[in-house]
Parts: structure tokens; sequence; C-alpha cells
């Protein structure tokens, strides 16, 4: 899929989503531009999940326009230029597998099925790794992280493949403050390298310093849009 060079990330044009052909988003307008880091909030049952769901191909796209890189999200073959962690990682519990075998997993998913992951991939790996400050945990097994280190190993998973957008569905939930301030520091770091980022989340307190703009949903429609909220 060839990309138009000035076209935003993102472009919702009237845009509805839903679950069994029930509508509970939209219709919705949004431009998300290149390198901004986008918060989504608002109440429980608004219609967040849906709506990046929605994106990911993961609940119905019932109306309206979805264009990624000027290009409509359906032509997106490569769905590894979209990354993903989702809400609920609590497989993680049970995954023996090291820090490092997690992440190379995401980069392993985006190969063609002949290629074996070679010393770039793997340099990219610690690269992801130490992105999001776990490279002294690399060889670590994830069950043994503490929550908040297990979210940043899957961020750094859905970074790996250096994705034009990622989408993070509440990764502050359920971890401490302290690990909640490291977080923000991590996703600060990664709009800082130039990545989109758009965030679901409950608790903006502390993702504030890693957020450009907050679009507020309310009953499935946009109620508030603060932007330029220049990061710093
Ligand atoms: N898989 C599904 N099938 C049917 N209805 C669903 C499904 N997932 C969500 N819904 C409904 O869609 C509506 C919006 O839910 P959604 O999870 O998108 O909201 P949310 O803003 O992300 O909520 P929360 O903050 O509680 O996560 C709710 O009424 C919910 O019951």
């Amino acid at each position: 899929m060839s990309t138009l060079p000035e076209s935003p990330t993102l472009e919702l044009v009237g845009a509805s989503f839903g679950h069994g052909g029930h509508r509970v988003v939209g219709p919705v307008d949004l431009v998300v531009p290149r390198g901004q880091s986008l918060a989504i909030t608002g109440p429980n049952g608004s219609g967040k999940t849906t709506l990046v769901t929605g994106l990911l191909g993961l609940s119905d796209h019932l109306g309206g326009q979805l264009l990624f890189r000027g290009r409509p999200l359906h032509e997106l073959t490569d769905r590894s230029r979209i990354g993903y962690v989702p809400q609920h990682h609590t497989v993680a519990d049970r995954i023996h597998a090291t820090v490092g075998e997690v992440v190379l997993a995401g980069r392993v998913a985006a190969l063609p099925w002949w290629r074996h992951p070679g010393r770039a991939d793997r340099e990219r790996v610690r690269e992801a790794v130490e992105a999001v400050g776990l490279g002294d945990r690399i060889g670590h097994n994830i069950a043994q992280l503490s929550g908040g280190q297990r979210r940043r190993a899957l961020i750094a998973r859905a970074f790996v493949n250096e994705p034009d957008l990622v989408i993070l569905d509440e990764p502050t939930a359920g971890v401490d403050v302290s690990n909640q301030a490291l977080l923000a520091d991590v996703l600060r770091g990664l709009v800082d390298r130039g990545y989109t980022l758009v965030t679901i989340t409950h608790e903006l307190g502390p993702l504030r310093p890693a957020l450009d703009r907050v679009v507020t949903l309310e009953a499935g429609r946009i109620a508030h849009d603060e932007e330029g909220l220049r990061h710093g």
C-alpha cells in the first residue's frame, strides 16, 4: 500500500461502529495527524473500546469512511503498521517466556513465513525493550514482572515493528502510581521519536505529560476535543 506524503495517520469521516449491527459509536469525524498523541476518554459504556477496536476490525464498522495514511483502511494488508496494546493482558500471567521472546514474537508475526528472525530483528527487539526501560529485564520471565513492567513489555511488542499508529487500551489500569509515571515517560519518549498514539484512558492525570490532545466521547459521539496540549 503506497502512502500519500502529507496524509494524516488516521481520518474518520462520519464513521460509525457497533456490535451485531447495532450502532454504539458515531457518526464521528476525527483527524489524527502524524506524530500526535491523542487520548480518548469518556464515561463507561461511551464507546471508547468499540471505536478503537473498530479500527482494528474487531468491532463492526457500520458506516462512513476510515482512512489510514490517506488510503482506505480496508486496503491495509500489512497489519503490523498498526500496533495494539489491549486492556486485558492477564494471559501474560501464564506465559512462560522471557521479555525478549514475547517482543520477538511480535517481530516474527510481521515477517514473511519463510524468513527466520536474524540479527537485525534481534537488534530491533533490544531497542524496543530498551525504549520501554526494560533493557535489564530482557531475559526475565514475563510472568515474574510487576503489572507495570508487564504492560511495558507489551508496549515494546506493539512498537517492535515501528508501526505508523499504536492503539493502547487503558495502559495505566491496574498499575501503581509510580509505575504509571514511568509508563507516561515511556509513552512520552515514543511520541518524541515521532510515533502516533491513540490511547483510551479513564485516568488522564498520570498520562498528561504524554498527551497532545484529549477527545471525550459521550454516548458514542465526540463531546469535547481539547487540542494543543503541548507535552512538556
Ligand atoms: N462485544 C460486544 N457485543 C455487544 N455489545 C458490546 C460489546 N462490547 C461492548 N458492547 C456494548 O457497547 C457499548 C460501549 O461499550 P465500550 O466497551 O465500547 O465502551 P467503553 O467506553 O470502552 O467502556 P468502558 O470504559 O467501560 O471500557 C456498551 O453498551 C457495551 O455494552
